[in-house]
């Protein structure tokens, strides 16, 4: 048999895991792919000298581009540039690529799906979204029967571990953060994971794919945990609730599309409160199939290169025919006004003095926290809700997810 040449571009913490595979299942991977599969080079700015395969790696992209012996390009950089640029370029010279790299896949998804059908090629990103759990190909193969109505679900493993770190164990923010990173969870630069950036390009990903147009990161409201307190956290624990980063896009009339990405109260009776850890939860909802659950670790090194190695094997599993995906670039904003969503809110405000006025303008009823009054509102528009809390100057808002 005659195996497949591929090449690498990266060898940090998703390359090294895809070597690692890619070596210890060789014969399994070979059977599944019709093929042996190897790593002729690998790109990266370090050299490894200790490592076995060390006079694999190149420091010039163009030994790769310019070798008809590959077939496939293996993009596990991180960042935009150059990985955009060495995606297009592997396309252009009738290579297909296989990446991880949410920041590209969200910001040229639909360009570089189209340029890769043009060119009779492919372009996967099964390890962009989820880590390890099967959820693009679910999406667009699996689930293509459905009108998809609506995608929620935790798609960052470091926030969520360290959500889980503070509330479970009562860790301080800092540490349960630095043990993410020392764990390989946290993205280069940490601040995408907890500022909301890194859960916003994901849940672009899935709306695009669910919805057939693509999403654009800057049109969608994004929040991260960074002003998320103890008092916020315990209120959610006494009162029945998880507090979780959730990434929403809901399919709405006249193609528009509602999108979030923020802390929500997720009550014990939704699956997505025990998830847990590093692992991810998505909910999809389909008009045939109800509700179904996605469930796995969301990052990692090894769980992220098993879905980039099986991205690679379908690929020299089905050169002959490639798959496409239906992602077309809608050019404009489909995302609607967040603030015209209904929600109940959990709001925290200072001072004992105002209960009265606070539970008659949102109704619930108030709980002391700490020395702040904090109640969960009655069903409101965002907009309604956001002027009238306003005039008590919020310490603390977070959405609750409801059905
Ligand atoms: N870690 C995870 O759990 C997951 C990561 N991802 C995504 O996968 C991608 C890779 O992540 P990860 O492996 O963690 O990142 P790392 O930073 O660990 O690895 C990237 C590697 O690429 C090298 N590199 C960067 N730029 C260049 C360049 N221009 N030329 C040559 N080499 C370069 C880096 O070298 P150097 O270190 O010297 O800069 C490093 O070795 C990212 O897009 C990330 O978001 C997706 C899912 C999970
Ligand atoms: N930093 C990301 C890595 C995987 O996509 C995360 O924590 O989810």
């Amino acid at each position: 048999m005659q195996d497949r040449k591929i090449a690498l571009l990266g060898h940090g913490v998703v390359g090294s895991g895809v070597m690692e595979v890619l070596t210890k299942n060789h014969d399994s991977i070979a059977k599944k792919a019709g093929f042996p599969i190897e790593v002729k080079y690998i790109l990266d700015l370090r050299d490894f000298p200790e490592l076995p395969y060390h006079d694999r790696f190149v420091k010039d992209f163009n030994v790769i581009l310019n070798d008809p012996e590959i077939s496939v390009v293996v993009e596990v950089l991180g960042g935009l540039h150059p990985a955009y640029d060495f995606t297009k370029a592997a396309l252009l010279a009738g290579k297909s690529v296989v990446t991880s790299n949410k920041e590209v896949v969200a910001t040229c998804g639909a360009e570089l799906v189209n340029l890769a059908r043009q060119q009779g090629q492919s372009y996967l990103f099964e390890a962009s979204v989820g880590g390890g759990i099967p959820i693009i190909r679910p999406l667009h193969q699996c689930l293509a029967a459905n009108q998809l109505d609506e995608i929620c679900g935790i798609l960052n493993g470091t926030t969520n571990y360290i959500l889980t770190r503070m509330m479970k164990a009562g860790l301080g923010f800092d540490d349960a953060l630095a043990e993410a990173q020392q764990k390989s969870y946290a993205e280069r630069d940490p601040s995408a994971d907890i500022e909301g950036v890194d859960a916003c390009r994901k849940i672009c990903i899935l709306a695009a794919l669910a919805f057939g147009r693509h999403i654009y990161p800057q049109h969608v409201h994004t929040e991260g945990i960074t002003k998320l307190t103890l008092a916020d956290t315990n209120y959610a624990e006494e009162h029945g609730y998880a507090v979780k980063l959730l990434g929403r896009a809901v399919r709405q009339g006249d193609g528009a599309v509602y999108a979030v990405v923020a802390p929500f109260l997720v009550s014990h009776d939704n699956p997505l409160s025990n998830v847990e850890d590093v692992f991810n939860g998505i909910l999809v909802k389909g008009d045939a199939i109800g509700d179904v659950m996605f469930y796995g670790r969301g990052a990692g090194k090894l769980p992220t290169a098993s879905a980039v190695v099986a991205d690679v094997i379908d690929i020299v599993k089905n050169e002959a025919h490639h798959k496409q995906m239906l992602w077309e670039d809608s050019g404009e904003n489909l995302v609607s006004d967040y603030t015209a969503m209904t929600y109940r809110f959990y709001l925290r405000v200072q001072g004992a003095d105002r209960r009265e006025e606070l539970e008659r303008t949102f109704g619930g009823e108030c709980d002391t926290v700490g020395g702040d009054l904090a109640l969960i509102t009655r069903p409101m528009r965002e907009a309604d809700f956001r002027s009238a809390a306003a005039a008590f100057s919020p310490l603390g808002v977070i959405r609750v997810l409801d059905d």
